[in-house]
């Protein structure tokens, strides 16, 4: 019998990835995703080339990425590992940026890497800046709603887990050396994303007046360059890693919803004592 093959994995997940904040400010962006993933390669590089033959052949560097470096989709079509990179905001431009670094860094040096490229990722312990905990937050509060633009721009929802589980699939069995795509297969218009959570809401958590929570949905000037659509194909880690999403979007909304009423502190700390709160628009603490 075959021994299972145990990896030793540096797994760099660290970035800034809020688009909203590379738009104000896409200093820290060059910083912390560019130059930090130069750090962390050459560190690993270091690290690497003094194991012994045997360590080597189980060291793998993974990358975790976006499918944002691939631009924006029209109507139709889906990002494929083989789509032209084209980033349009600071954030997918130094993550493009760092996503070939890596691959420089595996070509030259023989550094056995990985990249994954995901979708927009949701569930629990998602930082409250992002739409969906944003949405259930504001909502909560008795605040506005703010779709951005008419709310049609599309995106590919993967739930939290379901990433997690692709991840120790790539860098268990993936090759090194290749790119796969990490999609849920649930692409959603923003504005059907923002109702959903309302109608969670209005049955969990109804609102003191018996209101519906879409009272509160308010269209708001658009980001300035927002992608239209990002959707992926994750026939690749299908096919080879035998990876598929588990989490339909409904059920994953409902457990997000349930998990930021459950966990009130979490994100009220948060909101509290560590997070510029005046970009969400709360007052700092709420029941
Ligand atoms: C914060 C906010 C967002 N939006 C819109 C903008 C987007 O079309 C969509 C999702 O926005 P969010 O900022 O949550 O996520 P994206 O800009 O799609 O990017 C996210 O998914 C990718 C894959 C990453 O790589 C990013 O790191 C991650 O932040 O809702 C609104 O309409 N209102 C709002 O208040």
């Amino acid at each position: 019998m075959l021994a299972e093959f145990r990896p030793d994995v540096i797994a760099h997940l660290a970035a800034e990835s809020h688009v909203d904040r590379s738009i104000s400010g896409p200093g820290a962006f060059v910083h912390t995703n560019v130059v930090g993933t130069f750090t962390l390669l050459q560190q690993a590089l270091g690290y690497y080339t003094g194991l012994p033959e045997e360590a080597r052949a189980r060291f793998r560097f993974h990358h975790i990425s976006t499918d944002e470096v691939y631009g924006s989709l029209g109507e139709t079509g889906l990002f494929t590992e083989a789509t032209a990179y084209d980033p349009r905001s600071p954030y997918s431009a130094s993550k493009a940026a760092s996503d070939h670094l890596v691959r420089a860094w595996g070509h030259t040096y023989h550094l056995p890497v990985l990249v994954t490229n995901c979708s927009n990722n949701y569930g629990p312990y998602h930082f409250p800046e992002k739409l969906i905990p944003l949405i259930i937050i504001r909502a909560l509060a008795g605040e506005a709603l703010p779709v951005y633009g008419d709310g049609s721009n599309v995106r590919d929802w993967l739930f939290v887990e379901d990433h997690a589980r692709a991840l120790r699939c790539v860098f268990e069995r993936g090759t090194p050396g290749e790119t796969y795509n990490i999609g849920g297969n649930a692409e959603r218009r923003n504005i059907e994303v923002v109702r959903g959570i309302c109608a969670v809401l209005d049955e969990v958590a109804p609102r003191a007046d018996g209101q519906p929570y879409a009272g509160q949905i308010r269209f708001v000037t658009d980001r300035p360059g927002h992608d239209r659509r990002y959707a992926i194909d994750a026939g690749k880690i299908r096919r080879e890693l035998g990876w598929a999403p588990q989490e339909t979007f409904e059920a994953g909304i409902r457990k997000t919803v349930t998990w930021y009423l459950a966990n009130r502190p979490w994100w009220q700390d948060i909101l509290a004592s560590r997070y510029d709160t005046a970009r969400l628009g709360l007052a700092v603490a709420h029941g």
